[in-house]
C-alpha cells in the first residue's frame, strides 16, 4: 500500500514536471518571437502547445457547429486580420478577410503555392515525396498539375451533359426514395454523388463494384479526418490501406483500358473503345497531343482517387445542407417548388432535363449557394510560400505554411448582415463582394468541378423537390458539426410527404 502510493506520488510529480516543462518550453520557445532574425515583424498569435499547437481549440469550435469562431477570437484578440497559429504539427500563418484571400487568389504560383499536411499526401500519394516540390526548387510546385485539372475539367464540362446526371438522379430516386416514409440523407445522397463519379471518371456503372469503392473511400474520408496516428487499429493506418486497395484497383482498371485502346480498328484507325469517353481515358491518351509529358499508370491512379474523392464529398455535404435548410424553411421550399413546377411545365412528360432548364433555376442556385455559405464544405486550403514576402506589415518566410479561410469572410457581419440567417436573396442581383464568398476557391486553383457540382446539385433538388416534402425528425438536435466538413449530426433522418398525384 505505502509502495504503491509512493509510485503513485512519483508519478504525479513527474507528469507535474513535465506539464511545467512543456509549458515554459511554450512560452520561451513558441510565443515569444516578435521579430525574424532579418528585423521583420512576426504577425501575431500564439503557437500553443508544441506538438498539438492550437488543435483542441480549432476541434472544439468545430464540434461546437461554430469552426469560424476560432479564427474570429483570434482576429479580435490581435486585432489583425493576420496571425500565427499552430495545426497538425506546423506553425502555420492565417490569412483572413477578402484582402487576405484576394492576396493568396493573386499570388498562387507567384508568392504561394500548394501545400498539402503529410498525413494526408500519405493517404493520397502512393509516393508522398513526388508531388510537392520543395520551394527551394525555383518552380511552382503544382503548376503542372493544375494545368491538367484544368484540362480536365475542361473535358468533364464536355462529358457531363445535364440529361445524362437526370438519368442517374432518376434511377437513384426510383431504387432508394420511392416507397419510403423514412429515409437518411446523408448516406442516400452520398450513393447519388458517388454513383455518378464512378460513371462520369471511370465508366462503372456496375453495382456491387460501386458499392465496394464506395466502401473503400469511406474508409479513407474517415481516416484523413482522423488524428494522423500510424498504429495498427487506428482510422489513419486504416485509410492508407484502403487507398492502397483502392490505388491498386485502378491500375488494373488502367492496364485494361490500355488494352482497350490499343485495340485500333483496321478501317477507321480510329482508338476503341469510343463509348469510353471518360477522364480515365483522357488522361491515359493525354501527353499523345505531344502537349503534356505521358501520365504514369500510378501518377493517373493517384489523380483518379483525389478525383473520386473531391469530386463526390463536397456536393454531398452541400445537398446535405440544401435538404436541411428545406425542411427548416418552408417559405423557401415553397418559392423552389414553385421555380421547379414551372420547369416541368414547360417539358412533355418524361423529357430529360436541358441546359435551358438549369438556367431557369435561379432561385434554387441562390439557395444552394446561401447553403454553401453557412455551412462551407471546403472552410479554406493551405500553401507554402515560395519566397520571402511582406504582408499587412508582417515577414512571412520562404517556405512558411499559410491558411485562407472562407469562414473569415462567409460569417463575418461586415459582408454579410446577420450572417446566421438564412437568405438566399443575398445572391440576387450583383450578390456578394469580390473574394468575400469563396466555396469554391479563387484563382488558378478554383475548383475545376464546380460546374458539374452546380450540375449535380440543382439536378438533385429538382427531383426531390418535385416528389416531396420532408420534415426532420430531429427537430432541433441535428446542427450542424464541423469535423471538419459539415454534417447534421445524425446524417439528417427525415419523414417524407409525397406531393398528392394528380388525377
Ligand atoms: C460543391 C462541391 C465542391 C466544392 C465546395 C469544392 C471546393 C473546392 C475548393 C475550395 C477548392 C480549392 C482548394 C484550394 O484552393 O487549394 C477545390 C479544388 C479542387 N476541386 Fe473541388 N469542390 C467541389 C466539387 C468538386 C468536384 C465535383 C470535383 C471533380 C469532379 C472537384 C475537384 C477538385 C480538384 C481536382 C481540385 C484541385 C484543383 C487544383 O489543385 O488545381 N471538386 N474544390
Amino acid at each position: 500500500m505505502g509502495f504503491s502510493f509512493f509510485l503513485v506520488f512519483v508519478a504525479t510529480f513527474l507528469l507535474f514536471i513535465f506539464l511545467v516543462s512543456l509549458y515554459s518550453l511554450k512560452l520561451f520557445f513558441f510565443d515569444t518571437k516578435t521579430t525574424t532574425s532579418t528585423g521583420g515583424k512576426v504577425p501575431p498569435g500564439s503557437l500553443g502547445w508544441p506538438i498539438i499547437g492550437e488543435g483542441i481549440a480549432f476541434y472544439r469550435a468545430g464540434k461546437n457547429g461554430a469552426p469560424e469562431s476560432f479564427f474570429f477570437e483570434r482576429i479580435k484578440k490581435y486585432s489583425s486580420n493576420t496571425f500565427k497559429t499552430s495545426l497538425i504539427g506546423e506553425s502555420i500563418t492565417v490569412l483572413c478577410g477578402a484582402a487576405g484571400n484576394e492576396f493568396i487568389f493573386a499570388n498562387e504560383r507567384k508568392l504561394v503555392t500548394i501545400w498539402l499536411p503529410p498525413s494526408i499526401k500519405k493517404i493520397l500519394n502512393s509516393n508522398p515525396n513526388q508531388h510537392q516540390k520543395s520551394p527551394s526548387s525555383g518552380s511552382a510546385a503544382g503548376e503542372d498539375e493544375t494545368k491538367m485539372y484544368r484540362k480536365f475539367s475542361n473535358h468533364l464540362v464536355k462529358l457531363v451533359n445535364v440529361g445524362l446526371i437526370d438519368t442517374i438522379a432518376r434511377k437513384h430516386f426510383e431504387e432508394n426514395w420511392e416507397n419510403q416514409k423514412e429515409v437518411t440523407v446523408y448516406p442516400l445522397v452520398k450513393n447519388y454523388t458517388f454513383c455518378l463519379a464512378c460513371w462520369l471518371i471511370l465508366s462503372i456503372d456496375d453495382r456491387t463494384r460501386v458499392e465496394e469503392l464506395s466502401k473503400l473511400f469511406g474508409i479513407v474520408m474517415a481516416g484523413l479526418m482522423s488524428v494522423p496516428i500510424n498504429l495498427p487499429g487506428t482510422k489513419f493506418r486504416r485509410a492508407i490501406k484502403a487507398a492502397k486497395i483502392v490505388r491498386k484497383d485502378l491500375v488494373t482498371l488502367i492496364r485494361q483500358r490500355k488494352m482497350e485502346l490499343s485495340t485500333t480498328s483496321s478501317f477507321t484507325m480510329e482508338k476503341k473503345p469510343l463509348n469510353k469517353q471518360d477522364l480515365l481515358t483522357q488522361m491515359i491518351l493525354s501527353g499523345e497531343d505531344g502537349e503534356d509529358n505521358v501520365m504514369s499508370e500510378t501518377d493517373i491512379a493517384d489523380k483518379i482517387l483525389g478525383l473520386l474523392l473531391g469530386g463526390h464529398e463536397p456536393p454531398t455535404v452541400v445537398i446535405t445542407c440544401i435538404m436541411k435548410h428545406l425542411a427548416e424553411h418552408p417559405e423557401v421550399y415553397n418559392e423552389v417548388l414553385k421555380e421547379q413546377t414551372d420547369v416541368i411545365k414547360s417539358k412533355a412528360p418524361g423529357e430529360l432535363l436541358n441546359s435551358d432548364d438549369i438556367q431557369k433555376m435561379k432561385y434554387s442556385w441562390n439557395v444552394a449557394c446561401e447553403s454553401m455559405r453557412l455551412a462551407t464544405s471546403s472552410s479554406g486550403a493551405f500553401r507554402q510560400a515560395l519566397s520571402d514576402f511582406t504582408y499587412e506589415g508582417y515577414h512571412v518566410a520562404k517556405g512558411s505554411k499559410i491558411y485562407w479561410s472562407s469562414l473569415s469572410t462567409h460569417k463575418n457581419p461586415e459582408y454579410f448582415p446577420e450572417p446566421e440567417k438564412f437568405k438566399p436573396s443575398r445572391f440576387e442581383g450583383d450578390g456578394p463582394a469580390p473574394f468575400t464568398y469563396i466555396p469554391f476557391g479563387g484563382g488558378p486553383r478554383m475548383c475545376p468541378g464546380r460546374e458539374y457540382a452546380k450540375l449535380e446539385i440543382l439536378v438533385f433538388i429538382h427531383h426531390a423537390v418535385i416528389k416531396y416534402r420532408w420534415e426532420k425528425l430531429l427537430s432541433g438536435d441535428d446542427k450542424l458539426i464541423f469535423n471538419p466538413l459539415p454534417l447534421p449530426v445524425q446524417g439528417l433522418p427525415i419523414r417524407l410527404h409525397p406531393h398528392p398525384t394528380k388525377k
